[in-house]
């Protein structure tokens, strides 16, 4: 228990060991320094060991004494008793308060009375002692800092120091001092309680095999204290990240780097792969959340990856901020996405003035439940990109989306005939299948982005009208509010059913700007029709449908937006 921590000469007991620290005058920065102190001396009695510290061991007259070594990076402080053939014992945990440990590691000792006395003495008070080897020490190491995360948890801030410390070992291997400057502030108040030492032995019992039932739910239960206390941890870093992505502009949903870190989980681990994939992807939304909620984003939008899209090009004019954006593989996952709550909005392309409808995203649309409140349009320019400077000639394979590809077919068969196409699942995907052989079609900004070669400009064939329809979605919510309304609707396999159901539009004077028939996929023949109609349909529009109809399913009334709200 420390007895007087304020003067400068100042002891504890613990389990009878009295243990003393040497200084002259006040506490002063530099006394605070030593505190922070490697070796033990061990006197004549045991009973005195006292504690003569310092950060540069060189600095210490060991002649004639025996040494207790618990400096935690031992290849350093067991090779410098080495050399000095000074008689040591090399142990872990750094018993300094936590005195209470009820387990101690021994790296190595040297056959020295003194030494054999003081490891009688420990096992007297009751304490375990384990020889270990090297690479044992390593991982014991890892689990103490683990271990010290717990004391950040109970707010002692000195061992919090020290446990972030831990963490990082392997970097700060030799760099002592750097150490004590980050610790010292802590131990300002020099107030350590002693019911923490306590409770760290009880945690150190976390390394000792449970043996009664009890003991093994009381593990568990101190085990999942340390896991909340290290996710608690986790989440102060992503909440850091979120500040750095706010301003660098940078989205705080990255795909990419869960699953790299997902796959390197998994490489570790054993159990289920299913279920560990689903614990850690719950604990990233959890960060994921955290983030958001700090930058003030409310409202989350997937869109077509990965960046440089020209989805992501439309929801940053949207947006005006990347912050917000999940980028998705398919515009198919994004309609699920929102459907099922995961994504507030979704950004899908509708149709291209070159190419026509997407036929993927009407189809998803048919098949998901959520509903179109906004459209908007984007000019598209394409650029034919590469690794490195190419001839057109040299070029052996076209990556890019079927759109872009379709887009620029003029440009394909006039200068690159001789070009294996490939498709992608995006324009901006190619980049991560260019070799120096290829090139791909994307946006001018994602060739940028990616640091690629422009080898021509706008090589679509519409030269200035190449302008893309954007579909905003988001959830049911049935809201019927704006100037168009989009619809599927089936009709009966008779003469004269599909030209009932536009009278009924044109009878009420409603101009239809799109029409598309896809098959319904029940027989050969059978099809589903989808069409805009330039009016907003109300409930006896709907009656007079329903009349002329097998079915039809309303996709969403909607107005052409200029922006979309993520902070509301
Ligand atoms: O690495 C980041 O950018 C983070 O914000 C951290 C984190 C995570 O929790 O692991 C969170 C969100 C990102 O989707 C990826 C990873």
């Amino acid at each position: 228990m420390l007895k007087d921590s304020k003067k400068q000469n100042f002891q504890w007991r613990l389990r009878g060991l009295k243990v003393h620290i040497r200084g002259k005058g006040p506490l002063t920065e530099s006394l605070k320094k030593e505190l922070i102190g490697t070796v033990w001396e061990l006197t004549d009695s045991i009973l005195q060991a006292e504690l003569v510290v310092s950060e540069d061991l060189l600095d210490v007259d060991l002649s004639g004494k025996a040494v207790v070594d618990l400096y935690p990076f031992k290849d350093k402080s067991v090779a410098f008793y080495r050399e000095r053939s000074v008689p040591f014992v090399s142990i872990f945990p750094v018993f300094y308060k936590e005195f209470a440990f009820s387990e101690f590691y021994v790296l190595e000792k040297s056959e020295d009375e003194r030494i054999t006395t003081f490891l009688d003495f420990l096992k007297n008070l009751g304490i375990i002692l384990k020889d270990v080897s090297w690479g044992e020490y390593k991982e014991i190491l890892e689990k103490y800092s683990v271990l010290l995360f717990l004391a950040r948890a109970l707010k002692d801030s000195f061992l919090m120091g020290y446990a972030s410390h831990l963490l990082n070992w392997r970097e700060e291997t030799g760099n002592f001092l750097a150490l004590a400057e980050k610790v010292i502030p802590r131990l300002k108040d020099n107030d350590f309680p002693v019911e923490h030492s306590e409770l760290i032995g009880e945690f150190s019992k976390l390394f000792r095999p449970p043996v009664s039932l009890n003991e093994m739910r009381h593990k568990i239960r101190l085990i999942d204290f340390v896991t909340l206390g290290l996710i608690d941890e986790r989440m102060k870093v992503a909440k850091r990240i979120a500040e750095e992505k706010k301003k660098t502009d940078s989205p705080v949903d990255l795909r990419e780097v869960e699953e790299q870190k997902v796959k390197e989980i998994l490489d570790r681990t054993s159990l289920n792969p299913v279920r560990v994939r689903r614990v850690f992807e719950e604990i990233m939304k959890l960060a994921k959340e955290e983030e958001y909620r700090l930058l003030g984003i409310s409202k989350t939008v997937a869109v077509l990856g990965p960046m440089g899209s020209f989805s992501d090009e439309m929801a940053l004019k949207l947006i005006g901020s990347r912050i917000p954006i999940k980028y998705c593989a398919s515009t198919d996952e994004i309609i699920r996405m929102v459907e099922k709550g995961e994504a507030d909005y979704g950004i899908v392309p509708i149709e291209n003035s070159t190419h026509g409808t997407v036929i993927p995203v009407l189809d998803a649309l048919l098949n998901h439940e959520v509903e179109v409140f906004g459209e908007a349009k984007l000019e598209v320019h394409h650029c034919l990109v590469a690794k490195r400077r190419l001839d057109l000639k040299e070029i052996k394979r076209i990556y890019s989306h079927p759109q872009a590809i379709s887009q620029s077919l003029g440009f394909i068969n006039a200068y690159l005939p001789h070009a294996e196409i490939r498709y992608t699942t995006s324009t901006s995907d190619a980049v991560n299948l260019l070799d120096d052989e290829s090139a791909a079609i994307m946006s001018e900004n994602a060739a940028r982005m990616y640091g690629l070669f422009i080898l021509r400009k706008s090589i679509q064939d519409l030269k200035e009208k190449n302008i893309t329809r954007f579909y905003i979605i988001r959830r049911k919510t049935g809201k019927m509010e704006g100037k168009y309304t989009s619809l599927f609707f089936g009709v009966q396999d008779k003469p004269g059913a599909l030209k009932a159901v536009l009278d009924v539009f044109a009878n009420k004077g409603m101009n239809l700007r799109k029409l598309e028939s896809r098959p319904a996929r029940t027989f050969l023949g059978d099809y589903v029709f989808f069409v805009e109609v330039e009016a907003p349909l109300g409930k006896e529009d709907l009656k007079d449908l329903e009349k002329v109809t097998a079915f039809y399913k309303i996709i969403g009334v909607f107005d052409e937006i200029e922006e979309l709200d993520v902070f509301e």
